[in-house]
């Protein structure tokens, strides 16, 4: 785990614990024995820690806070062997490439000096997985860079690159590559120098002076960016402890307030969230094929066909990953735009400092465009991304199916189509799959991928391997309608407009949902995202029903025996659109603004449609509003893991957690339905049934059923869907 050799007078100690070098016990062990070894060592006069592999140390191995920890073969913790290395007499410098983060960046702070790669990352990322800094970071990072970066850097968890980290005083120097010899090079030039002013804990807090001030806005920063999470309040408590109190006694606070985080359920829930987005990538399809048995395609080249609101965006994710795209659109005209809207939006992230113009250039210099479908007889790639509309896309896909070389991979973008039937417009169904961005695509994490009946394994593996290679979290779900996440989202949206024809008010319903964490509201969002959009796929399906025979009443409240509510349809007759018309479920100052009020015209039509229908209008508790938008949502995904459609309660955690802002903090609603206890869900479930059993989405979900009546938590379901099938 930690590797002892001595090269002339330089000690030399490497932590190898791959793949990052996390701290374990044993790791924690080893380098307190192996800095006992070098100062009880008389041949040695100077000590190089270094890491093996990609990293420095990435920090405490964070299987250890949920599970059992290994016991200790050495008393001390790991605050105390830094406090061990820092009053070494012997000089001890940390050499670091790859990361030194959380705990790594904590051992480096108990060295005497520090260099770094050009490409290596700092940070104290703890805050992101619901803890804090617990081996003296909280308390030497203020010391090293001042209390204003330090509150930045630990509150909000992000990492810096080493020239950053040098200007921060972080860092003491940028070396070449060849972190090692640079190390031993630098060591043997500070064997002679005094340590005094070299160990952290003995310096004063820079910026102490305007501590008040930079407290104050650091807190006002996390109410406002992470509301609703209680460890950066708690890492901010922990860094200001660094004014009032000498080092030792803060330290005492720090090993406090780090028991309060580590045991909190937000800690374990953002962990689960942390090991979740990384096995998301790590795909399995019972019975057909996993990730480690089947070799991704190399996507060299790629098209888009749609340059509007996702195809541009899935253009510039393609791009960013330095992916050459050839952009098709319907028309000249349609083409020119959507080139623009990349082109805007990459002169954005220079204007912001997030790009060079240089690199922009370069980013726009592989975007091709075409209206033809015979300029992309190369591509190994191609992702659609038309209107919402089954006729449309299967013309595009027997286009495409022509146009391209047998092995290209061919994406649809469609947010709830059915797969097999767009790749049955193609001869080659087996490379025929969804590939579901997010709204903006260049931005958004998530990528739900969705496999056809006949979609190859090898198919599933080149999106899976794409996606990861773009910066997204992918994730494989199978085909249904809407696929996992819209699909879950239906219960959740329609469940809040039946709340409405009861008594609720739009903002009564979205201030329950954003105090639970969510970021905006089931109807706030609707605003944003226009209620046309919706409006035009039903007025499709009504055409459909017509057209079999049945006549569609504009007011009719249940379709095919199932409740409906035909209040967004209402709304989009008044050209009530959302923002952009500047009303919808809620009034704007102007078309385009983006502060929603309260509307009397919206809850006098709410009053008189309750009139219309003979519904009495009530008053609807906060708990009444959360059970009825969340617990069918929650009962969806244990019906989508009964269908087989997602694998894993972990992959449905991440696409809520990276598509649709549900609240980290709270893993996931699969995991947070195990928090709230299955029976609980599963009694509530059958008492609303009961109430509204028009509404299917109310049933329970057999599985839910099974789980909770044998008091198993999520983790077994598994075994319980074997046990059905
Ligand atoms: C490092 C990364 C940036 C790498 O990213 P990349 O995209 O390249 O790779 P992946 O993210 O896919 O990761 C690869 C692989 O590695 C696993 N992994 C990564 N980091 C860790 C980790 N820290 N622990 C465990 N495993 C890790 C990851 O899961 C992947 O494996 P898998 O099989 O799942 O595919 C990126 O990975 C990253 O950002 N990692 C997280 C970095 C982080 O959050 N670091 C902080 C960790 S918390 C910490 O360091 C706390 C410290 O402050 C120390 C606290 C000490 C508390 C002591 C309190 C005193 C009480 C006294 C008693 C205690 C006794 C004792 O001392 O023992
Ligand atoms: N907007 C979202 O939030 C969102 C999110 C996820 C998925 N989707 C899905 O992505 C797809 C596109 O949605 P959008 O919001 O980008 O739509 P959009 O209306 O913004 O863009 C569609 C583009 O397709 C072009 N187009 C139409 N017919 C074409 C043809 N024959 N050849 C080439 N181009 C053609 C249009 O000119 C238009 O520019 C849809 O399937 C939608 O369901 C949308």
């Amino acid at each position: 785990m930690v590797d002892y050799r001595r090269e002339g007078n330089v000690a030399i100690l490497t932590v190898n614990n791959p793949p990052v070098n996390a701290i374990s016990t044993r790791v924690k062990d080893g380098i307190y024995e192996c800095i006992s070894r070098a100062k009880n060592d008389t041949k040695v006069s100077v000590i190089v820690i270094h890491g093996h592999g990609k990293h420095f140390i990435a920090g405490a191995d964070i299987h250890g806070f949920s599970g059992q920890r290994e016991s200790s073969k050495v008393v001390a913790t790991l605050p105390e062997v830094i406090a061990f290395m820092e009053a070494s007499n012997k000089p001890i410098v940390a050499a670091i490439h790859g990361t030194a983060l959380g705990g790594g960046l904590e051992i480096a702070m108990g060295c005497h000096y520090r260099i770094a790669t050009k490409s290596a990352r700092v940070g104290q990322p703890e805050v992101l997985i619901g803890i804090l800094p617990g081996a003296g970071g909280t308390q030497r990072l203020p010391r090293l860079c001042g209390l204003g970066p330090a509150l930045d850097l630990i509150s909000t968890g992000r990492h810096i690159k080493a020239p950053q980290a040098l200007k921060l005083g972080i860092i003491d120097k940028i070396v070449s590559d060849d972190i090692l010899k640079e190390g031993i090079a630098f060591a043997k030039a500070v064997i002679d120098k005094p340590l005094n002013g070299r160990r952290i804990s003995t310096l004063p807090v820079k910026d102490a002076e305007n501590a008040e001030q930079l407290i104050s806005a650091a807190n006002a920063s996390v109410r406002k960016r992470q509301r609703g999470m209680m460890a950066p309040i708690w890492n901010i408590k922990a860094v200001a402890e660094s004014i009032k109190l000498p080092f030792d006694e803060a330290m005492e606070k720090e090993a406090e307030y780090f028991t309060v985080l580590v045991t909190s359920s937000q800690a374990r829930a953002l962990q689960y969230a942390f090991f979740s987005e990384r096995l998301a990538p790590k795909w399995e399809v019972p019975g057909v094929a996993s990730y480690n048995t089947v070799k991704p395609m190399n996507i060299k080249t790629a098209a888009v066909i749609g340059a509007g609101t996702m195809g541009t965006g899935i253009a510039m994710a393609l791009l960013n990953a330095r992916i050459p795209v050839t952009l098709v659109e319907q028309n000249k005209q349609f083409l020119e735009k959507g080139v623009k809207m990349i082109q805007d939006l990459y002169a954005g992230s220079v204007r912001l400092g997030k790009l060079t113009a240089d690199q922009a250039k370069y980013l726009l210099s592989n975007l091709k465009t075409s209206l033809s479908y015979d300029d992309l007889s190369t591509v190994d790639c191609v992702i659609e991304a038309v209107y919402e509309n089954m006729a449309l896309k299967k013309e595009i896909f027997a286009k495409l199916d022509n146009a391209c070389k047998p092995s290209a991979v061919l994406c649809s973008n469609t947010s709830s189509l059915d797969i097999d039937e767009i790749a049955s417009a193609t001869k080659r169904p087996d490379k025929v799959i969804g590939t579901h961005f997010f709204v903006p695509a260049y931005y958004m994490r998530l990528l739900e991928n969705v496999r056809g009946k006949l979609t190859s394994p090898e198919t599933i593996a080149t999106v899976q391997s794409l996606g990861v290679r773009i910066g997204k979290i992918p994730v494989v779900v199978g085909n249904c309608d809407s696929f996992v996440g819209n699909r879950m989202l239906g219960t959740y949206t329609s469940e809040a407009q039946f709340l409405l024809e009861e008594g609720a008010l739009p903002h009564e319903v979205d201030s329950v949902i954003k105090d639970f964490g969510i970021p905006i509201g089931a109807f706030e969002v609707s605003d944003l995202s226009g209620l046309d959009i919706g409006w035009r796929i039903r007025k499709e399906r009504y055409e459909k029903l017509e057209k079999s025979g049945k006549k569609h009443d504009p007011n009719a409240r249940f379709i095919n025996g199932e409740r409906f509510s035909p209040l967004g349809d209402t709304l989009c007759e008044k050209g009530r659109f959302g923002r952009k018309t500047g009303m919808g479920w809620y009034r704007y100052e102007k078309p385009g603004a983006k502060e929603p009020f309260i509307d009397a015209e919206i809850t006098t039509l709410l009053e008189d449609y309750s009139k219309k229908h003979n519904i009495t209008r009530r008053k609807i508790s906060p708990q009444e509003i959360f059970e009825r938008c969340f617990y069918p949502l929650i009962n969806e995904g244990f019906k989508v893991l009964e269908d087989g459609i997602a694998t894993r309660p972990e992959d449905i955690d991440v696409i809520w957690i990276n598509g649709y802002g549900w609240p980290k903090y709270t893993g996931g609603p699969m995991y947070y339905a195990n928090q709230i206890g299955l029976d609980k869900i599963y009694d509530t479930m059958c008492y609303y049934y009961e109430q509204h059993p028009t509404s299917s989405h109310w049933r329970p979900s057999a599985l839910l059923r099974d789980l909770a009546k044998q008091q198993l938590p999520i983790s077994q379901w598994g075994k319980q869907v074997a046990s059905r099938l």
